[in-house]
């Protein structure tokens, strides 16, 4: 195996989102065995890369193992790339209805979502960052509700919510992070 990180055959994915944890298990399907456990882990301010890096230390040190762990961003341009990795608390307080309000007064929609892995061998190891960002417009709601701003995030003229679910694992932030990930996977996972 090639020198790095080890990945044990079942990966641990950290996150309270059971939305998130559908898409990738449904993306890992056949990669690898995927188990959960919700850890209510500190979101720190910073970049996107701080954040996901901090949030994934944190998270190896509640389990004290091995974990993936993932978060996701939404940047407007206008807004010079917030709310990004605040966008939670923005949909908590405005929820999908209301969120294409933010930019009501700027003429440029353009949106980007960005989602970051990270993969930590256990408490004391630095994490490996997948990123993949898709690029599209923030819209009035579309769709159903379901997943976080699926209704109000449009490419090439559908929203996400307005996809189905694979349509939007093959574009999507996610998807294209999984990609990444997929491919370091591959020599990686501990054979034991
Ligand atoms: O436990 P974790 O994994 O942190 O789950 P979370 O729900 O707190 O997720 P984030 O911290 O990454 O915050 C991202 C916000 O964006 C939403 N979100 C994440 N992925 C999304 C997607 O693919 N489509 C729409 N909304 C999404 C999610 O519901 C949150 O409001
Ligand atoms: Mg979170």
């Amino acid at each position: 195996m090639a020198p790095g990180p080890t990945v044990p055959k079942h990966l641990n994915f950290i996150t309270g989102n059971k939305n998130k944890l559908a898409e990738v298990q449904a993306i890992l399907e056949g990669v690898i065995e995927l188990r959960n456990q919700n850890v209510d882990l500190v979101e720190i301010q910073g970049t996107i890369e701080e954040v996901t890096r901090d949030k994934c230390r944190r998270a190896a040190e509640a389990i004290q193992g091995p974990v993936l762990v993932e978060d996701t961003c939404l940047s407007f341009k206008a807004m010079n790339e917030l709310p990004g990795p605040y966008i939670k608390w923005f949909m908590l307080s405005l929820g999908p209805l209301n969120i294409h309000k933010l930019l009501s007064g700027f003429p440029d929609k353009s949106a980007t979502a960005i989602c970051t892995f990270a993969y930590c061998e256990g408490p004391g190891h630095e994490p490996v960052l997948f990123q993949g960002k898709t690029d599209g417009l923030l819209v009035e709601s579309r769709g159903p509700t379901v997943f976080g701003w699926d209704s109000c995030f449009e490419y090439e003229g559908k929203t996400y919510a307005e996809m189905d679910k694979s349509e939007k694992n093959k574009i999507s932030h996610r998807g294209k992070a999984l990609d990444k990930l997929k491919e370091w996977l591959k020599s990686r996972v501990d054979e034991e």
